[in-house]
C-alpha cells in the first residue's frame, strides 16, 4: 500500500509512540548503539553532528555520551527561520533549551557553528532498506543541508518499526538518501 508522506508520517508517528513505551524500544536503542560503536563509521569521524532526541526516536544521549568519551567533537542540531538548520558545539557543560518542537537545543547563541562535519547522524520515522529514502517529521532539514554539504557521510540508526524493505512513501526530487543504514543485526553502506 502507497501513502502519501503526511498519510504515513501520522502512522509512523503512532506506532513509534507506542513502541516508545515498551522495553523492546531500550533494547534496540542500545543495539544500535552497540553496532555503530562496534563498526568503522566512526573511525574517520572527528567532527560528529547529532540531534537531541525526542521519545519516538532512536535515544540519542548515550551515543552522544559515548562520543564524547572517544574525544569526539559533537555538534547539536539547531533549527532557524526558513527550515535553515546549523550544528552547534556541544559539550557537557553546554545548557539546553527546549525548542517549539519540544526538541532541545544549545541554548548559548554565541556557541561555536560548523556545518562542515565528518559525518552527520541523521533522524528520521521511516527508512526503505533498498533505496536508502527517508521520510522526516517534514520540515525538509536535512534534504536542505544536505543540497550544501554533499560531501559529509551520513549515517541512519533504524529500529525494526522505522524499518521498510521499499519506500511506501512517494519520493520527491529533493529527497537525499542516507548512505549507512546500522539495523539491530546490519550495517548497510549503498
Ligand atoms: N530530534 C530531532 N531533532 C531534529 C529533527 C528531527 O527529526 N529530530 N529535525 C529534522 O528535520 C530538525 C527539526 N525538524 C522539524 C521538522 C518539522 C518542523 C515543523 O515545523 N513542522 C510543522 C509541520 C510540518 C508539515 O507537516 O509540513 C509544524 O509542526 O507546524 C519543525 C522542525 C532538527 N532537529
Ligand atoms: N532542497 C530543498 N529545497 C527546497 N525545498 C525542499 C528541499 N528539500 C525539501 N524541500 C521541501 O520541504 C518539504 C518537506 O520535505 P520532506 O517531506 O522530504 O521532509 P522530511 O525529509 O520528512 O523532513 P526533515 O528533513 O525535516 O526530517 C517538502 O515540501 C519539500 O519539497
Amino acid at each position: 500500500m502507497r501513502l502519501n508522506k503526511k498519510d504515513l508520517r501520522k502512522k509512523q508517528l503512532a506506532i513509534l509512540n507506542e513502541f516508545a513505551l515498551t522495553g523492546e524500544k531500550k533494547k534496540e536503542d542500545q543495539k544500535l548503539l552497540n553496532k555503530l560503536i562496534n563498526s568503522k563509521l566512526l573511525e574517520n569521524a572527528q567532527t560528529i553532528g547529532i540531534t537531541s532526541s525526542l521519545n519516538q526516536e532512536v535515544d540519542t544521549s548515550k551515543i552522544i555520551a559515548h562520543l564524547w568519551d572517544l574525544g569526539k567533537e559533537v555538534y547539536l542540531a539547531r533549527t532557524e527561520p526558513n527550515r535553515v538548520m546549523h550544528f552547534v558545539y556541544y559539550t557537557y557543560r553546554s545548557k539546553l533549551t527546549k525548542n517549539k518542537m519540544g526538541i532541545e537545543e544549545i541554548t548559548d547563541q554565541n556557541a561555536e557553528v560548523k556545518d562542515d562535519l565528518d559525518l552527520l547522524l541523521v533522524p528520521g520515522l521511516a527508512f526503505a532498506l533498498d533505496s536508502h529514502q527517508r521520510l522526516g517529521f517534514g520540515g525538509g532539514f536535512y534534504d536542505r543541508f544536505l543540497e550544501k554539504h554533499a560531501e559529509i557521510k551520513t549515517v541512519s540508526l533504524v529500529n525494526s518499526k522505522m524499518m521498510y524493505e521499499t519506500a511506501i512513501w512517494p519520493l520527491d526530487q529533493t529527497d537525499i538518501p542516507v548512505e549507512t543504514l546500522v539495523t539491530t543485526d546490519k550495517i548497510i553502506t549503498n
